[in-house]
């Protein structure tokens, strides 16, 4: 189960080997980073074979250092693949599935990959959906559920979405647990981002207490790319190639209007990947502007008169902004969602309206295109890429469950599919460096300093201008 170096066609350099060393892991690297196992002592039928070395978090020379140890003593993550011994009975296994958070592309392919897997693989012969996220274990919602097959997923890959529905807002993990226990589950998978996977720490929490022999087992899951270790999630590729379509056609109508800006607003709350990517399509844009690296819009060296400086020098300027960049700027809208997520103020009309006072006070023409395709991105099918990507990420989801292990989730780390503890998964943020090599690609590409608002130069000579 080894990803070979031909498929690995994502973005992933954010992993650094610095971020990786274990003094930087916090609590997590208390708990043993190999994943948790229900019960080590037990497997039951021994046909499928181990699949290689693990993968070490930290393999640095710092890190070996600072540990004062050799490599074995490294924390590492156990590979992806079938196990010779499985812990669950097939014949007698029962499986759940359920997406929570928001949409991303490739959720029904996961699905669909889960559901073969689980059957082909395995033998598995029930596998139920849960409707509408954790809701759906829920009583007062009904405890609605859904039986699927390969047959009833068959199709579903084709759609974006995902077809079981989705929802955030808190459910109580004791009746969560109740649930899976009344239908006499064994194996849950979770499909979502980071919130999700807490809510799975918990029902694992709450199964271990109780006794329970169920694996909770996640893949996770953010169009925002922000997993931390992770080389790339699914849906990502996807999401920035969609995310380029419409900085490409805003480009267009930039150029084809007199002073014509085009402003583009893409997904990111905390981190800036999908502007970064989608900005590097094809160097349209003249300004990125992400949630990493803070940026002032006035005087000399501010966004505004870069934008004018364009525009005077090139008939028209394109600007990307993800979601949460330039918060500091903006009216806190002191407001969650109902998973308890900061509401971000919108700061795509208010950049646009910024825009226009200062071409208008400074009396040069122009007329501002804004779109906001966000739900656009996300909601399309997976690109061929992450449907593969989604059918690898499945079958080892499968096959850790189907061996026993809990509380954990699938990745691709260093191009090796691993096993990570949930709490590893949520540990910290995965955001784009400001020093890094990628932040410094879009600085070339779009030849805007630093940091607007620091007379940090473009980097390289400044061919924009
Ligand atoms: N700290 C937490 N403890 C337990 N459950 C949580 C926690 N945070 C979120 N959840 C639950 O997980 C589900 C999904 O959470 P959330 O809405 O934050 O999306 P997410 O998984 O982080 O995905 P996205 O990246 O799209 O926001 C919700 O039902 C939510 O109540
Ligand atoms: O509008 P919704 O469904 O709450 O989701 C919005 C959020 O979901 C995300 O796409 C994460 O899944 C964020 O980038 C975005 O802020």
């Amino acid at each position: 189960m080894t990803a070979s170096a031909g498929d690995d066609v994502g973005p992933t350099d954010e992993i650094k080997p610095d971020d990786l060393d274990i003094e930087t892991l916090g609590p997590a690297r208390i708990t043993s980073p190999l994943s948790p196992l229900l019960d080590a002592s037990r497997g039951t039928t021994e046909h499928y074979v181990d699949s290689g070395d693990r993968v070490l978090l930290d393999d640095t020379a710092a890190g070996i250092r600072a540990r004062g140890t050799s490599l074995e003593d490294l924390p590492g993550l156990e590979p992806c693949g079938p196990r010779r011994q499985i812990y669950f009975d097939p014949s007698k296994t029962r499986a759940g599935i359920v997406t929570c958070g928001g949409l991303c592309p490739g959720l029904n392919d996961v699905i669909a990959g889960l559901v073969r897997t689980l059957t082909y693989h395995y033998g598995v012969r029930r596998v139920v959906g849960f409707r509408n996220g954790y809701r759906g274990f829920v009583s007062a919602y009904g405890h609605d559920v859904v039986e699927l097959t390969p047959e009833t997923v068959r199709d579903s890959p084709v759609d974006g979405g995902t077809f079981l529905g989705t929802s955030r807002g808190p459910q109580d993990p004791e009746e969560i647990v109740d649930c899976l226990e009344q239908m006499h589950l064994n194996v849950l998978f979770v499909i979502g981002g980071d919130g999700t996977m807490r809510g799975a720490m918990e029902i694992a929490r709450v199964i271990r207490e109780r006794g329970l022999r169920i694996a909770v087992v996640g893949i996770p899951k953010t169009i925002d790319n922000d997993i931390p270790f992770i080389d790339q999630s699914f849906g990502f590729q996807t999401a920035f190639a969609e995310a380029s379509d419409a900085i490409r056609s805003m480009t267009v109508e930039a150029k084809a209007t007199p002073g014509g800006i085009g402003l583009v607003k893409l997904m990111g709350r905390h981190s800036g990947f999908i502007a970064c990517y989608a900005s590097l399509v094809r160097s349209d844009a003249d300004a990125v502007l992400i949630p990493e690296v803070p940026f002032e819009l006035d005087g000399e060296t501010g966004l505004l008169e870069h934008l004018r400086r364009r525009v005077s020098t090139r008939g028209h300027a394109v600007v990307v902004v993800a979601e949460g960049a330039g918060q500091d700027l903006l009216d806190p809208v002191g407001r969650t969602d109902a998973s308890g997520n900061s509401k971000l103020a919108d700061v795509g009309p208010w950049l646009k309206e910024r825009i226009e006072d200062h071409f208008a006070t400074a009396g040069t023409e122009t007329s501002v295109r804004y779109v906001d395709p966000s739900y656009l991105i996300r909601s399309v099918p997976a690109n061929p890429y992450d449907s593969v990507y989604t059918v690898r990420l499945s079958h080892a989801a499968v096959h850790a469950a189907m061996s026993g292990r809990t509380a954990m989730v699938v990745g691709r780390v260093r191009r090796r599919f691993v096993h990570i503890p949930m709490s590893l998964a949520v540990s910290r943020r995965n955001q784009v460096d400001p020093h890094g090599d990628l932040w410094m690609a879009v600085l070339e590409s779009t030849g805007q300093p630093w940091r607007f608002g620091e007379d940090s130069g473009a980097p390289t000579g400044a061919p924009h201008a």
